[in-house]
């Protein structure tokens, strides 16, 4: 069995639903009663930098700005940032964006679509062999613990790749939400990719281009609320292995965590802000300048918490290895490059405790 299907698990909204007072042994990741949780920063003004989008494409605070996204980029692999829509819009960087509305509608088909009874939700359920649908990612084994998460994850770029019977019929307003968001979050990333780029002094536009035939997948996670919240997990850390990874973070707590010097260090979600991170691809097409951080999802005890991820890819077309102005002039390529599939078909074929950038290094 590969890491493309997962095994059937109970949902933890149904087992939250119940109040327990502990909770059950497949989901605490301390067998001696440690806190897992923990080391968070001792030092308060670590916080995840903030880009504005705005500065990006403004003439005089460009160099300024685009500086910063650099420094975002290499030394924490993530930022924040907003007004994503009309400066891009007024440079015609973009047709249309993610506006605000946009933003609320998802925000609030996913929430209902989480309150629809199991029965309702499980007509989404993952097909046997898929990833796709209402369930849940990695499980391999019974006796593997098991994320503090439930969640959808549908294919919805391109078109083609949809798979519709999947897509739930209710709440009767999302297949079209979704349709328009991951539209509008294509348009966003490929402005994204564009500035990445640049900042990495790559000159062609062929990276950024070709996330406009690219991939798009979204997970929507939920993520009840949880008696004990710290013995365990949201979602384990991991690496993302996305070209750039869009969140939306639909709560008024934070709940995402990301490593900064061996800490783990919380996002304060932003309203109309969305969180970016680079994937395992970019990592490898910058050829290790920029990092694809680990992250991890801690959970609440009171409050159920919601988030939206867009996971974009750059075209099947494109090979995955350091770009050619990166490498050459004493420059030493850290990465091999790979076809696209053989890029895929390495990960989900590696073994869950295997670093899977490692595979695609040289030998050092
Ligand atoms: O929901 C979150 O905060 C994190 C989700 C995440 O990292 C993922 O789905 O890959
Ligand atoms: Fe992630």
């Amino acid at each position: 069995m590969n890491l493309e299907s997962s095994v059937s698990v109970p949902s933890v909204q149904e087992l939250a639903f119940q109040r327990p007072e502990k909770v059950p042994p497949r989901y605490v990741r301390d067998e001696d009663g440690d806190d897992v949780i923990g080391p968070y920063p001792s030092d308060p003004s670590l916080r995840v930098p903030l880009i504005d989008m705005a500065k990006l494409v403004n003439a005089d605070t460009h160099q300024l700005e685009l500086q910063k996204l650099l420094l975002a980029c290499r030394d924490w692999g993530v930022f924040q940032t907003h007004t994503l829509y009309q400066e891009l819009i007024q440079q015609k960087l973009v047709n249309h964006g993610v506006s605000n509305t946009s933003i609320k509608n998802m925000e609030n088909q996913v929430r209902r679509f989480f309150e629809l009874p199991l029965q309702e939700k499980k007509r989404s359920a993952q097909r046997s062999g898929s990833l796709e649908g209402y369930g849940q990612a990695f499980v391999t084994s019974e006796d593997q613990k098991l994320d503090w998460n439930d969640m959808i994850f549908l294919k919805c770029l391109p078109i083609q790749n949809r798979k519709l019977d999947l897509w739930p019929q209710n709440p009767p307003e999302f297949r079209e939400t979704l349709e328009r968001y991951s539209e509008d979050i294509r348009e966003v990333t490929i402005a994204i990719m564009k500035f990445i780029t640049m900042s990495l002094e790559l000159q062609d536009t062929q990276i950024s281009e070709s996330f406009r035939e690219g991939l798009y997948d979204i997970r929507m996670n939920c993520y009840p609320p949880c008696p004990e919240p710290e013995r365990v997990l949201g979602i384990v850390p991991h690496a993302d292995n996305s070209g750039i990874t869009l969140l939306l973070d639909c709560a008024d707590f934070s709940g995402l965590q990301f490593l900064k010097d061996q800490k783990w260090v919380n996002v304060e979600p932003i309203e109309g802000a969305i969180v970016v991170n680079i994937g395992q691809i970019i990592e490898v097409v910058s050829n290790g300048i920029y990092k694809a951080p680990e992250h991890r999802a801690v959970v609440n005890k009171w409050k159920e918490r919601f988030s939206i991820v867009t996971f974009c890819y750059p075209s099947p077309d494109m090979n995955i290895g350091p770009a050619d102005q990166l490498i050459g002039e004493g420059k030493v390529a850290v990465y091999k490059k790979f076809t696209n599939a053989e890029y895929f078909s390495k990960f989900f074929n590696r073994k869950l405790d295997q670093s899977f950038l490692d595979m695609l290094k040289y030998d050092q």
